[in-house]
C-alpha cells in the first residue's frame, strides 16, 4: 500500500455513497431537505466542526503566546525569560507543530475531500433513486437537461451550507469571541471599538445580503436566458438558415445581451458599495485601536507584548472582515437553490405501485379496456368511455384522424398515464393492481419515433433483454434485416459493426436503420403483447415490404395492437377499430369496414400517397 493510500483511503471511505440506503426526501421545506442530509452525514460533520474549532483554538493561543513572550523578553531579557518560562516555550512550538498542521490537515481533508466529494455523490445518486420513480408526464413537462442540473444544484447548495455551518462558521465564530475575550483580557476599552465593529458588520449583512441575493437571482437569470436562446438556436441551425433568419435571431440575442449588461453592472454596483463601507469600516478600526494602543503604550497601561497582539488580532480581524457579507450571501444563495430545485425531487410520482402489487403474469394476452376515460387536462377528454376486448392472439389495427387518441390508448396500456375512469385488465389483472415494470416487461413496442441511447448498436439491440447472448442479438438484427447496415457501420473512434456507437438519440442511423434496430430489439425481447406505432413509417416500400413479413412472424402468437397512418399496412389484421374523438366509432374487418361506408371507407377514399389525411373536409 502506498503511502497516500495509507493516509487518504480511510478519509475517502469513511462515507460510501452508493452504500446509504435510498431514503424518500422531505417534502417540507429547504431547511427539512438540509436536516435530512446533516443527519445523513452527522458524524463526519461533526468531526468536521470540533477540527475546524481546534485549529482556532490553535491561532488564539499562538497569539496570547505570542504576547507573553514579547512581554517576557522585553522585561527579563531573552535568556532569563527561556529559562523561567520553558514549558510556556514548549508548549507553544507543540502547539505550533504538530498540533495545529495536523488538525488543520484533517478539518480540511473532512471537507474537501470526505463531505465535499461524497456529499454531492449522495445527493445525486439519492436524488436521482427518487426522479426515475417519477411517471412519464413528469418528464414531459420538464426538459431532460433540467431535471439533471436541478440535482446538481440541490448537490451543490446542500455541501455548501453544510460546509458553512459544519465549517466556516464554527470557526469564524471562535475567532471572533476568542479575539474580543483576548482583547477583554487586555483592556475593555480595545474590546469595545472591535465589538462595535462586529455588530455594525452584522446589522449590514443583514440589510444588504436580501438585495444581493435578488440581484444574484436576476443576472443568474439572465445568464441561462442567453444559454437557453443560444442553445436554441444552434440546435435549430438548419431552420434558421433555411429561413435565412439569422440577423432576426442574432438581433433577439443582442437585446438579450444588452439587458443582461445592465443587469450585471447594476449587481456589480452594488457589490463595490458594500466593498467600500466594509472596508472603510475596516480602516476605521484599524485607526481606532492603533490610536488606543499608542494610548495604551504611552500610558504604560499597555505593555508591548499586548500591543503586538493586538496588532495581530487586528489583522486577523479585518482579512475575515468580508465572512459577514459572504456568509449571509451564501446561505440565502443556497437555500434559494434548494427551494427552487425542490419540487424536482421530492414532487410525489402520480404513478406508483402498490405496496400489495403482483407481478403481472399473461398466459393468453386478452386485452380489455372497460369503459375507460382519460383527460390529460381536467377539461378534454380524450377517451371517451371506450370499451375494447382485444381477444388473446388477435391482431387488432388502430385507425383515426390525427388527434383521435391512439397513441394515448397505447400510453394507458402502458401505464405511462392513469385511467381516469374504468380499468384496463391484461387476462383478468387489472393494471392497477400489478407492477409497473413486470407489465412493461410483458409488452413490446415498435414506436414512430424510435429512442435509441449513445451506446453501441449491440447494446441498444441487448436493450431488450440484457442477459442476450452475442449470437442472439445477431440473430434478432439478421431477422430485423440490420445486419447488412450493421457491418458497415463505423464511428468517429474507428469502432465498427455491432460496437459501433449510434450517435446520440441515434442521429448516425437513417430513420430506416433506426427503426430497423429497434424492430431487432423488440424481437429479442419477445414479449407476448406487441404495440406497433406505425411501425415501418420510416422504411421505403421495397424495405417495408421485406420487414412486413419479419413483422408477421413476429406477430404470429401474439396480441397485438398496431396503430396505422398508411392503411395499407393494417390490411393484414384480424379486425380494424376505427377512432374518433376517442371514442370508437367503428369495427370489423377492412371489407366489412368500406362496404359499410363510414369514416374509414372516406379515409380510405381519401388516402394520398397513402396515408391519411389529417382531417377529412
Ligand atoms: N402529453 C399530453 N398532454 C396534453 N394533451 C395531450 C398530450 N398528448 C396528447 N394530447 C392530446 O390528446 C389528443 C389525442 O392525442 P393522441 O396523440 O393520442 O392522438 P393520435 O390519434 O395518436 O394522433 P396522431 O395520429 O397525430 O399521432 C390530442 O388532442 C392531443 O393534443
Amino acid at each position: 500500500m502506498s503511502w497516500s493510500d495509507a493516509v487518504y483511503r480511510p478519509f475517502e471511505q469513511f462515507i460510501r455513497p452508493l452504500e446509504i440506503p435510498y431514503r424518500p426526501l422531505p417534502t417540507t421545506g429547504a431547511m427539512s431537505v438540509l436536516w435530512h442530509f446533516i443527519r445523513m452525514f452527522r458524524g463526519v460533520v461533526i468531526l468536521m466542526a470540533i477540527t475546524s474549532m481546534v485549529v482556532e483554538a490553535c491561532n488564539l493561543t499562538i497569539i496570547w503566546g505570542l504576547s507573553a513572550i514579547v512581554d517576557g523578553v522585553t522585561s527579563q531579557g531573552v535568556e532569563a525569560f527561556v529559562h523561567d518560562r520553558f514549558w510556556l516555550l514548549a508548549f507553544l512550538t507543540f502547539i505550533i507543530f504538530p498540533v495545529m498542521p495536523i488538525f488543520f490537515y484533517v478539518a480540511n481533508i473532512l471537507n474537501s475531500h470526505t463531505v465535499g466529494i461524497s456529499l454531492p455523490i449522495t445527493i445525486q445518486w439519492q436524488g436521482h433513486k427518487a426522479v426515475e420513480k417519477q411517471d412519464l408526464a413528469f418528464f414531459h413537462d420538464l426538459f431532460a437537461g433540467q431535471v439533471a442540473s436541478r440535482l446538481g444544484q440541490v448537490a451543490n447548495g446542500v455541501l455548501q451550507q453544510i460546509q458553512i455551518a459544519f465549517q466556516s462558521a464554527p470557526r469564524f465564530l471562535l475567532q471572533i469571541v476568542g479575539s474580543v475575550a483576548i482583547l477583554l483580557t487586555l483592556s475593555w476599552q480595545l474590546a469595545l471599538p472591535v465589538v462595535l465593529w462586529i455588530a455594525f458588520n452584522i446589522a449590514y449583512a443583514i440589510r444588504v445580503v436580501p438585495d444581493f441575493t435578488a440581484r444574484s437571482r436576476r443576472s443568474a437569470k439572465q445568464n441561462s436566458l442567453i444559454n437557453g436562446t443560444l442553445t436554441d438556436v444552434y440546435s435549430n441551425m438548419q431552420m434558421v438558415k433555411q429561413f435565412a433568419a439569422e440577423d432576426t435571431e442574432a438581433g433577439a440575442l443582442r437585446k438579450i445581451l444588452g439587458k443582461a449588461t445592465t443587469t450585471l453592472h447594476h449587481e456589480q454596483r452594488a457589490y463595490r458599495t458594500a466593498e467600500l463601507v466594509v472596508v472603510s469600516a475596516n480602516m476605521l478600526l484599524w485607526l481606532v485601536l492603533l490610536g488606543l494602543g499608542f494610548w495604551g503604550l504611552y500610558r504604560t497601561t499597555l505593555t508591548v507584548g499586548e500591543f503586538v497582539a493586538t496588532v495581530y488580532i487586528l489583522q486577523r480581524l479585518s482579512a475575515s472582515s468580508f465572512t459577514f457579507l459572504q456568509m449571509g450571501q451564501q446561505i440565502f444563495k443556497a437555500l434559494g437553490t434548494i427551494k427552487d430545485a425542490m419540487p424536482v425531487l421530492t414532487t410525489p410520482p402520480q404513478i406508483t405501485d402498490r405496496p400489495d402489487a403482483l407481478d403481472l403474469t399473461v398466459t393468453r394476452g386478452e386485452i380489455h379496456f372497460d369503459r375507460v376515460n382519460f383527460a390529460y387536462t381536467s377539461d378534454k377528454r380524450v377517451i371517451d368511455d371506450l370499451t375494447l376486448t382485444v381477444k388473446p392472439g388477435e391482431k387488432v389495427g388502430l385507425v383515426g384522424l390525427s388527434g383521435a387518441g391512439k397513441t394515448t390508448l397505447v400510453n394507458l396500456l402502458l401505464r405511462f398515464y392513469e385511467v381516469t375512469d374504468g380499468a384496463i385488465r391484461v387476462d383478468g389483472q387489472d393494471l392497477r393492481h400489478v407492477t409497473q415494470a413486470s407489465l412493461r416487461r410483458n409488452i413490446g413496442l415498435i414506436a414512430q419515433d424510435v429512442a435509441l441511447l449513445h451506446r453501441s448498436v449491440a447494446d441498444n439491440i441487448r436493450y431488450g433483454r440484457p442477459d442476450a447472448s452475442t449470437t442472439e442479438i445477431e440473430e434478432a438484427a439478421r431477422a430485423a434485416q440490420a445486419d447488412a447496415f450493421i457491418a458497415d457501420l463505423r464511428d468517429g473512434e474507428k469502432r465498427s459493426g455491432y460496437d459501433a456507437f449510434v450517435g446520440d438519440r441515434g442521429i448516425r442511423l437513417s430513420g430506416g436503420q433506426r427503426q430497423r434496430v429497434s424492430i431487432a430489439r423488440v424481437l429479442l425481447k419477445n414479449a407476448p403483447i406487441l404495440i406497433l406505432d406505425e411501425a415501418t413509417s420510416a422504411l421505403d416500400s421495397e424495405a417495408e415490404a421485406a420487414i412486413q413479413d419479419r413483422l408477421n412472424l413476429l406477430m404470429e402468437g401474439k396480441t397485438v395492437i398496431a396503430i396505422a397512418h398508411r392503411l395499407s399496412t393494417i390490411a393484414r389484421m384480424d379486425r380494424i377499430v376505427v377512432l374518433d374523438q376517442g371514442k370508437i366509432v367503428e369495427e370489423g374487418t377492412p371489407e366489412e369496414l368500406l362496404a359499410h361506408n363510414g369514416l374509414y371507407a372516406r379515409l380510405w377514399q381519401r388516402q394520398t400517397g397513402g396515408f391519411i389525411p389529417d382531417q377529412l373536409g
